[in-house]
């Protein structure tokens, strides 16, 4: 795996906050209409979310033959969708929303059909507004499950205010259950 990706060296590491669920219970997820993880978008990708120890958190995909790309294997997008989607969610740990400013992949090996994805992410440091994070991928349930890093992922998230996506509450598809361009945390 290669990657350009350099950490900054005057970065702050985040504690976990007594408001983060604890190791093994579930993160609600960020946005009921969202593709990564929406309950209320039939077409997305139905993500779920755990916190783990520290400050880690895992999300499961299982790879829907929809996904495909190349012949019987994950599509490149779908893969980063789930690396940014659990990147954000590692982000949650501080209790503002943020979105992703920029976001890099290295794919490891080809991931067929029908597996299931663990992945798991964390914030490395932040400073400022500016939070970075990565995280792996591995194949746990599927005939090429095991141990391998199968992808990783780099990625920059940026604080924002809620008044972030107010431009864009009249292009909201249908009425959100969840708060608009917050989180539910
Ligand atoms: C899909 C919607 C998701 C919404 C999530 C919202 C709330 C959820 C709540 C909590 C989160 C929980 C879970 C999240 C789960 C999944 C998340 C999915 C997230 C996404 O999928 S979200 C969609 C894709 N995303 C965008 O739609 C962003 C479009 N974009 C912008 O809206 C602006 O671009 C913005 C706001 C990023 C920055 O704009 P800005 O004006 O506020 O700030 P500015 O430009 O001044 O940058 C400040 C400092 O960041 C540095 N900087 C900026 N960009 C950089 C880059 N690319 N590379 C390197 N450095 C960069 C500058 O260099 C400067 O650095 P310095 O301070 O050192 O000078």
């Amino acid at each position: 795996m290669s990657s350009t990706w350099t950490l900054p060296d005057d970065l702050d590491l985040p504690t976990r906050p007594d408001f983060f669920p604890a190791p093994g219970e579930a993160l609600p997820q960020h946005w009921s209409k969202c593709f990564g993880c929406g309950d209320d978008q039939p077409s997305g990708m139905a993500m779920t979310f755990i916190a783990e120890e520290g400050i880690e958190v895992s999300g499961r995909l299982t790879v829907a033959n929809r996904y495909q790309g190349g012949p019987g294997v994950i599509h490149g997008g779908i893969l980063s969708v789930a690396f940014d989607e659990t990147q954000g969610m590692a982000c949650m740990l501080l209790g503002v929303p943020v979105v992703t400013g920029h976001l890099e992949i290295d794919f490891a090996k080809p991931i067929p059909l029908g597996s299931v994805l663990e992945f798991r992410a964390r914030m490395d440091g932040m400073t400022g507004r500016k939070l970075y994070t990565s995280a792996e991928a591995r194949i746990v349930e599927g005939p090429t499950a095991g141990d391998d890093v199968v992808a990783t992922s780099r990625g920059l998230f940026l604080t924002i205010k809620p008044e972030h996506f107010t431009p864009m509450k009249d292009f909201v598809d249908g009425e959100a259950t969840s708060p608009f361009g917050s989180s539910t945390l």
